[in-house]
């Protein structure tokens, strides 16, 4: 099966995440962590500051690193290197997505997040804990 390189910026800011809404392809209407593939001979790091630039116009400094998820879709298999983030410059214009929510904890699970993306919900649960 093929695997892709994805990174997602959990973005914080007073407590809370921002989760954007997939605007177009297969995952439509799922919720997700902004982020994108990997480029060839790119860092995570820097594909994930050129891909937050990409979809939201936004600058973001990149944190700490969360965890990475491994996780086997029907058509392929995704690597997903995950980092908490905060904003530095920009609004968050939504470029591609069709929605976006700034979620605290109680609401975390008030969408519907893409399948590979429940560890990571789990995870800054007991992050807030
Ligand atoms: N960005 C992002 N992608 C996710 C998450 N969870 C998850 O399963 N994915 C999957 C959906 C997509 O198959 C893949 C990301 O691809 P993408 O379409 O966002 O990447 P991209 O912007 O580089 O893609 P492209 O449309 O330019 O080809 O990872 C998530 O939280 N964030």
């Amino acid at each position: 099966m093929k695997t892709i390189n994805v990174v997602a910026a959990i973005i914080k800011k007073n407590n809370k995440i921002f989760a954007t809404q997939r605007g177009y392809g297969e995952f439509k209407g799922w919720w997700e962590f902004p982020g994108g593939k990997i480029e060839p001979d790119e860092i995570p790091e820097d594909a994930l500051v050129r891909e937050i630039r990409e979809e939201l116009e936004t600058d973001i400094s990149v944190d700490r690193f969360l965890m990475t998820i491994e996780y086997d879709y029907p058509a392929f298999h995704l690597t997903m290197h995950c980092y908490l983030c905060s904003v530095t410059n920009g609004n968050l214009t939504l470029l591609e997505h069709s929605d976006s929510k700034w979620l605290g904890i109680q609401e975390i699970d008030s969408v519907d997040w893409l399948p590979a993306d429940i560890e990571v919900v789990n995870e800054i649960k007991k992050l807030a804990e």
